[in-house]
């Protein structure tokens, strides 16, 4: 730890194009009592992404962000931020890093803004002739501009949520790390706080959030890794994984008795018939010769579909069981 080595560049901002932001190499934590926390990870963040890092309780995700930010030591493997490794460069590492990890610590009895103005100051690179305009800058991009002299006790779980990352924003970021950013809120929060990350996102700020929250992935990320019992089970474009989950064929039809016949001839496997509704793999071949072949057969279809596969279908593919598992 300490001093950066002659052969590493002096600043994150001389990371290199194309670089990931995060990169983790067999990274692996085993705690003193024996639990292997995380299990030989590779992870590859890329710049510009939002990325979920999504698993059940206990799989790994904390374990994996305090390492990130230098807090604990890994018990082997490396890790690189911002193109430079953890935990040595965290000092040069961090200031890049805005960072919201197991709620943001606030006092109550100071408002939004004194809350800010406190937690710039506490920063020795921060200008204090420009510091009111900074925590009125942060303020209003999480929309708390009007609440920002209530005392932070009378705020709700979400503005406090935002007032954290409002903290975190103070200065301009090259990547956001949110570990559960929206647990604990109620659906409107969680709406707030999911529009405020698209919207940095958008800035070209890296977002990286953990989240066991399956559809809040789909709805914000773009890339996403999938963790269990320490170890990485698949990581990728957020579309790519589902994707790797095969849809499922639906055809509604009255007549299903002779629709799961025809359909089992043409290939299909696992068919399933509920009342008019048939389901089964999505076969190899073209679809439009299944679809016909039901016809030739007099079978009425009123419906022929392939429903897409979700991330949960891939979750659920990639490890046999739901994703609601405790960890
Ligand atoms: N300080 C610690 N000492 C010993 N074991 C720990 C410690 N912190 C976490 N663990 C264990 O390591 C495993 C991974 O925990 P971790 O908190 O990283 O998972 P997680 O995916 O973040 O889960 P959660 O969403 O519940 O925080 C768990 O089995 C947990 O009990």
């Amino acid at each position: 730890m300490g001093e950066p080595s002659a052969t590493e560049p002096e600043q994150p901002g001389e990371q290199e194009a194309g670089e990931p932001v995060i990169a983790t190499r067999a990274l692996t934590k085993r705690y003193r009592g024996g639990q292997l926390a995380v299990d030989g990870l590779d992870l590859t963040v890329p710049a510009g992404s939002v990325f979920g890092f999504l698993g059940p309780n206990g799989s790994g995700k904390t374990t994996t962000i305090r390492m990130l930010m230098g807090l604990i030591e890994p018990t082997s493997g490396t890790a690189r931020v911002l193109g430079r490794p953890v935990p040595r460069a965290t000092r040069a590492v961090l200031p890049h890093v805005g960072a919201l990890i197991e709620g943001p610590a606030l006092y109550g009895f100071l408002s939004g803004r004194d809350n800010l103005l406190r937690y710039d100051c506490a920063d020795p690179a921060a200008d204090p002739r420009t510091r009111r305009a900074r925590v009125a800058a942060a303020l209003d991009r999480v929309g708390l501009t009007a609440a920002a002299g209530k005392k932070a006790k009378a705020y709700s779980l979400g503005m406090k949520q935002r007032l954290g990352l409002a903290a975190a924003l103070l200065q301009p970021r090259r990547l956001l790390v949110l570990d559960e950013p929206t647990n604990g809120l109620d659906p409107q929060g969680m709406r707030e706080i999911r529009t405020l990350i698209r919207a940095l996102a958008s800035d070209g700020t890296t977002v990286f959030l953990s989240s066991h929250l399956l559809d809040e992935i789909e709805q914000v990320c773009t890339h996403a890794a999938v963790m269990a019992q320490g170890r990485l089970l698949a990581q990728g474009p957020v579309a790519e994984l589902a994707a790797g989950a095969r849809g499922l064929l639906v055809v509604t039809t009255p007549d299903g008795a002779e629709a799961a016949r025809v359909l089992k001839e043409q290939g299909v496997g696992d068919i399933t018939v509920t009342g008019d509704r048939v389901t089964g793999e999505v076969p190899d071949r073209d679809l439009a010769e299944v679809n016909a072949a039901l016809v030739a057969a007099g079978v009425r279809v009123r419906g022929f579909t392939v429903e897409r596969a979700s991330l949960e279908d891939a979750f659920v593919a990639l490890t046999g069981e739901g994703f609601d598992v405790a960890g």
